[in-house]
């Protein structure tokens, strides 16, 4: 049984993946120390909470922290007795190439997002991953990752008006009542919302014309469901949408082992 994991800046995920259907699906906060016997105890207990007595062999890991790395190879090894499979390492094939400079490291999970969204929906796509960053991924008709757009993520948005400045409080993100707000939790929370569905309307038309196709837009990323209950600004949400693409990803390396 394959075991994904997607380590982002803010948060990891693992998922376990039968070759059907995901069984399970946890999440941590990303920390670089956590060593690879602490993931066990952690992944192990949870395991057993849900009665999933299930034989792990197999391990795929997209990580945009290059430290956690190391720790996730040992934990494969040492607990599953198995090589992981890095997406973004040169052993780990990508269905399609990216197109893009010379030299780019692109992240592996817009790489992730990419091969899922292609393999879900085909190309011209645009994929909005809202993160701790904010990634737009512009998939081409082939299914190939030729570029994109990076934005502040919407909490990052948020915490940094709270450092920033001595009187704005801690906020969490929501939709509000009015644009205008009469408190200043009120006209943070519509500077930040507001702004953001302006921003990935921008970016969408933007795209849209500089690359002269018709797109589908695709949203992942816990807070995508916040925008699409506002304004039409995707045409599907897709939650495992990263998980999904970890599946088609490992697929393609057994394919063509
Ligand atoms: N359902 C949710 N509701 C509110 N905030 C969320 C939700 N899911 C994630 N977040 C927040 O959104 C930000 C990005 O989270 P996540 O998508 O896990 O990022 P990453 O993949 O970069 O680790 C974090 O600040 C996280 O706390
Ligand atoms: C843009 C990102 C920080 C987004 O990461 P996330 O929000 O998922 O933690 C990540 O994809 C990354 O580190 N990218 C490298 C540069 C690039 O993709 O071009
Ligand atoms: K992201």
């Amino acid at each position: 049984m394959l075991l994904a994991i997607d380590c982002g800046n803010t948060n990891t995920v693992f998922s376990i993946w039968d070759g059907q259907q995901f069984l399970a699906t946890w999440r941590t906060s990303t920390e670089w120390q956590r060593t690879a016997d602490q993931y066990y105890v952690w992944l192990s207990t949870l395991m057993r909470f849900q009665n999933l007595d299930v034989h792990i062999d197999e391990v795929i890991v997209s990580s945009t922290v290059p430290r956690v790395v190391f720790n996730l190879r040992v934990f494969a090894d040492r607990y599953y007795n198995c090589r992981p499979l890095v997406v973004g390492k040169p052993d780990c094939l990508l269905p399609k190439a990216p197109r893009v400079d010379e030299g780019t490291q692109v992240g592996p999970d817009r790489l992730v997002n990419t091969a899922g969204a292609f393999d879900r929906h085909g190309g011209d796509l645009i994929v909005v991953d809202f993160g701790t960053a904010t990634t737009f991924d512009v998939v081409a008709h082939d299914g190939a990752y030729v570029g994109g757009v990076i934005a502040p993520g919407v909490n990052l948005s948020l915490e940094a008006l709270h450092n920033a400045a001595a009187a704005l409080p801690h906020v969490d993100i929501s939709k509000p009542q009015a644009v205008v707000g009469t408190n200043t939790v009120a006209c943070m929370q519509s500077g930040v919302f507001w702004g953001y569905i302006g921003l990935v309307r921008e970016i969408c038309a933007r795209i849209k014309a500089e690359r002269g196709v018709a797109m589908q837009v695709i949203s992942t990323g816990g807070l995508a469901p916040l925008f699409q209950q506002a304004e039409t600004l995707f045409d599907a949400f897709e939650d495992d949408l990263t998980m999904h693409g970890l599946t088609v990803i490992h697929q393609y390396n057994k394919d063509n082992a």
